[in-house]
């Protein structure tokens, strides 16, 4: 027999060259290439044999079971016996050394015996990653180290009203963009501004196309805190960037997570880019998804052109649009801004970020060998500069962004830079190493009000009408607490009061928040609003990203406010614990005198009688409506 196998450099030919006649071998030569043979003795196995060798088999692999198991039990017993003679092996090798020194020894030996006997009673395993708490422990005893980039970031003041910087001082911005700040009444630049506006014209300032030095641009993150300006600090330098193009395409996509912040980032938008040719597109759900169709792109005569140079949206009808309407483009995109960027990742599993990606890589059919379509960046070479692509750009804004790097990861973000609030103290590895610091505005002052459930609306009544606060933001966890608690002070009366949830039409949310603006009634809501007095949480809030983002809605602009927070006896501990540890300047204890409240008690009683009946009629219109109608 002959046999050829060909590999990619060696031909080796395989010969049977003898067989012994009653054995169960026979040996081969194997030549390779045209010098070397080789010959192979190889034993088999025929047809029958089975029976008899799988019972040997049988036999054999249970007696070398049973020898590894042997030898199995017998190390373990050598590491058992050896680990209590000498603790020093367990981990915290430390805390032995310190015995030794204090003379304490012995203690800590019999100690380390009980516990290990312990252990060995719950069964736990002493090898390396033999037990979830031995696996616990040894991630506790790693140290955390922040990237660079996010260790050591371009500070960003939190003081805004003494680190004003004038417009005018601030390199790059073109006279027109000035004159329209003037116009708006902006003399100065707030430090978030003064440090990012610079930054991201530095990065278009050879063109669109290349950043400095013929690199792609840095992608950049901005933490600072509520109402420090950021929306100004990526406006006013996309505006300026794109106000020279001569095509309209999607050049500029602003993403954030509600319909109301979509509503403000557009408006200012269409502030700074009136006067120029650039287009403003809002997709967030407020119009027809036809009528959001046809404000993003036309087509005529077969061919579909972009109606948009920013688009600033919602990530579900981002996602929407991507795939359903026809010359939505994002091919051409140079910025992607992700506001409110913790959320946003919040939200990534709606995967809208890898949609837009795609997107905007997305090439036509028959372009894919073309040199002039665009790629996904890869690492850089002279093949890779030219000819030069449209780098897309992503720019991060964010209260309370996340320190966790696995977390930002999900981003893709290159050679990201961090413009931050904070710094230096409080991000050593052992402050990172316990929980993430946030910003909290320079002119908030927190409190928290000790309550009980039955006393909490009488409390609300108390601030409302006898310490007079107006307007006031007053948060609530659900639609339904938010519609009870409207229903119930405004029928207490005696104050003008607004309710504000996802039940209302975009009409009836946007003359709502209109009137609240105008300060013609308090608002109880659940949804982020802008520019009040006093925001008072009525019920505290579970997370500390909700709690930074509800008390930044106050104390906006460098102006101070004041936010107030009731707390159940149970809920004081771990949220007091919760907003230290995130870095506030310090929450305040603010007592109720119960007298105050005992003017209103009999009143309350009988609203609550009110109430019930009222919240009925409502749910029984609810199911009239709900039965279809003849
Ligand atoms: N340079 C400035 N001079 C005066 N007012 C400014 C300036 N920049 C921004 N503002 C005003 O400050 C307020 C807060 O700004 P903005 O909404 O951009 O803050 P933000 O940091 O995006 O807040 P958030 O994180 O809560 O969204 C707005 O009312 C805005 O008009």
């Amino acid at each position: 027999m002959a046999l050829f196998l060909i590999n990619r450099y060696v031909v080796i030919r395989v010969q049977l060259t003898s067989r012994a006649p009653h054995g169960n071998s026979f040996k081969l030569k194997v030549c390779v290439g045209s010098t070397g043979n080789v010959t192979v003795p190889i034993s088999f196995r025929y047809l029958g044999d089975e029976e008899e060798s799988a019972s040997q088999n049988e036999s054999r692999s249970k007696t070398l079971l049973a020898k590894l198991q042997r030898q199995a039990k017998e190390r373990q017993l050598q590491v058992l016996s050896c680990r209590e003679e000498t603790p020093a092996i367990r981990s915290g090798g430390d805390e032995v050394d310190t015995a030794q020194k204090n003379g304490t020894s012995s203690r800590s030996q019999d100690a380390g015996a009980k516990r290990l006997a312990k252990k060995r009673k719950a069964g736990m395993s002493d090898q390396p990653g033999g037990g979830a708490k031995s696996t616990l422990k040894q991630e506790d005893s790693v140290q955390r180290v922040l990237p660079q980039w996010l260790a050591q970031p371009n500070v960003v003041q939190r003081d805004i009203k003494s680190n004003l910087v004038p417009i005018g001082s601030v390199q790059g911005i073109c006279p027109k963009l000035l004159k329209k700040l003037e116009n708006n009444g902006i003399q100065h630049f707030f430090p978030v501004q003064a440090e990012v506006i610079p930054a991201v014209l530095e990065s278009v300032s050879n063109g669109l196309l290349i950043g400095r030095g013929g690199y792609r641009p840095r992608d950049l993150c901005v933490s600072a805190p509520t109402g420090s300006g950021k929306t100004l600090a990526f406006v006013i330098p996309i505006v300026q960037a794109l106000s020279q193009r001569v095509v309209c395409e999607v050049r500029a996509l602003v993403v954030l997570p509600t319909k109301e912040l979509t509503q403000q980032v557009y408006k200012v938008f269409c502030t700074y880019a009136e006067g120029t040719s650039l287009k403003v597109v809002m997709v967030a759900g407020q119009k027809s998804f036809g009528a959001e169709q046809a404000s993003l792109s036309q087509i005529r005569g077969g061919v579909s052109r972009s109606l948009a140079d920013i688009v600033v949206c919602t990530p579900g009808r981002l996602v929407d649009h991507i795939s359903k309407t026809d010359g939505f483009s994002l091919q051409q995109l140079r910025f992607l801004v992700i506001d409110e960027a913790d959320r946003m990742i919040d939200s990534m599993h709606q995967s809208w970020l890898s949609q837009v990606t795609k997107a905007v890589y997305k090439n036509e059919s028959g372009s894919e060998t073309s040199i002039f379509r665009r790629r996904e960046p890869g690492p850089i070479t002279a093949a890779s500069l030219s000819p030069p692509q449209m780098p897309l750009q992503k720019l991060l804004f964010s209260a309370t962004l996340t320190q966790n790097p696995e977390k930002l990861q999900q981003l893709g973000l290159h050679q990201p830079r961090l413009f931050s609030s904070i710094h230096s103290a409080t991000s050593t590895p052992a402050a990172s190493q316990r929980q993430e610091k946030f910003n909290f505005p320079e002119g908030l002052t927190e409190y928290y009000v000790p309550c009980t459930l039955s006393k909490k609306p009488l409390l609300l009544l108390h601030f409302l009408l006898n310490l007079k606060f107006s307007p006031v933001l007053c948060f609530t966890n659900s639609r339904e607490a938010t519609h009870r608690l409207y229903l119930l002070v405004k029928l207490f009366g005696g104050v003008n009061v607004a309710e504000f949830s996802s039940k209302l039409s975009p009409s009836e949310r946007k003359k709502t928040l209109k009137d609240f603006e105008q300060l013609k009634q308090n608002l109880i809501t659940w949804i982020d609003v802008n520019g009040v007095k006093f925001v008072l949480n009525y019920d505290a809030p579970q997370f500390i990203r909700t709690y930074i983002h509800r008390v930044g809605r106050t104390a906006r602009a460098g102006n101070t406010g004041l936010a107030f927070t009731f707390l159940l006896k149970i809920q004081e501990r771990n949220f007091l614990q919760m907003v230290a540890e995130a870095g506030s300047p310090g929450i305040q204890r603010q007592l109720v005198n119960p007298e105050c409240l005992k003017n209103m008690e009999d009143r309350y009683q009988q609203t609550l009688v009110q109430l019930a009946s009222a919240i009925k009629v409502c749910m029984l219109q609810g199911c009239i409506n709900s039965f279809p109608h003849k």
